[in-house]
């Protein structure tokens, strides 16, 4: 089962730039929320907190909580929590030297897993949850590089999977894929909400109607609307919101 996180007066920076300015939100236990917002509004860097990949790029900071449940993500192991909390990329990053097997299998094998009936196991398992099983079960030994962009893109939500994370992060998992590859990843946020707690950026308005169940605006590092998405685009309380959502800027 997912688990639900909370954020409070979370602030980042780039050196002397302040990037969020104070972001306190809830975001629910097994359902998608939507980040959306303008180019460079800090929807990125957010997602990048909630791994803790923020602090991983050079002269970044941040400020406030972010809690997984009951535990406090910034006193944990950050290996720990890029476990718990997976992240999807906005252009498929498999490692290209391996086949589709070892690509989800080096998570595993990293963490322990050495027995090959259980890799094997584990392998399939993800490949199914992320709806690529059946296109690739005679050719799981061959490169992954080999798979189109879309495949690819379902490959590395199985490898995030594979490790059993409570929390999938995808920062705009959809935008260098066609409408066919798109439509099946928006399908399988849709089933994987079941298991995990999806936070989802995207420039996308209508991919965020179509996907999430909350979704926030933010602007200028700052949260200036969240609630539940059908609310949002049809009756946004703050102007900027409406001006974003039927857009008059960004
Ligand atoms: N590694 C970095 N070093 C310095 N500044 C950065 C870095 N990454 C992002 N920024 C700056 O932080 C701000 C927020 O960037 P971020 O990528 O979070 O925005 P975004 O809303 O995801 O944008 P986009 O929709 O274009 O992807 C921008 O002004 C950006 O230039």
């Amino acid at each position: 089962m997912g688990k639900s996180i909370s954020v409070t007066d979370l602030k980042a920076w780039y050196g002397d730039s302040l990037t969020l300015k104070g972001i306190t939100m809830e975001l629910d236990a097994n359902r998608a929320t939507a980040i959306i917002g303008p180019s460079g509004c800090g929807k990125s860097t957010f997602i990048r907190c909630l791994n803790r990949l923020h602090e991983t790029s050079p002269g970044a900071k941040m400020e406030g909580s972010i809690r997984l449940e009951d535990e406090d993500l910034y006193t944990m192991d950050p290996v720990d929590v890029r476990r718990v909390v997976g992240m999807v990329f906005q252009k498929a990053n498999p490692f290209p030297t391996m086949s589709i097997y070892d690509n989800i299998a080096i998570g595993l094998r990293l963490g322990g897993i050495r027995n090959r009936t259980e890799l094997t196991d584990r392998v399939e398992k993800s490949l199914k949850m992320a709806a690529l099983w059946d296109e690739v079960a005679d050719r799981i030994h061959t490169p992954a590089t080999a798979l189109s962009g879309g495949q690819q893109q379902r490959l590395c939500i199985a490898r995030a999977l594979a490790v059993e994370p409570e929390v999938l992060l995808m920062d705009e998992p959809a935008s260098a894929l066609d409408p066919v590859s798109t439509l099946r990843v928006e399908e399988l946020v849709e089933q994987l909400k079941e298991s995990y707690t999806i936070v989802i950026v995207t420039h996308n308005m209508q991919q965020a109607a179509r996907v999430a169940d909350k979704t926030a605006f933010f602007l200028n590092g700052e949260l200036i609307e969240f609630g539940e998405t059908t609310g949002i685009f049809t009756n946004p309380v703050d102007k900027r919101t409406e001006d974003y959502i039927t857009g008059r800027f960004g």
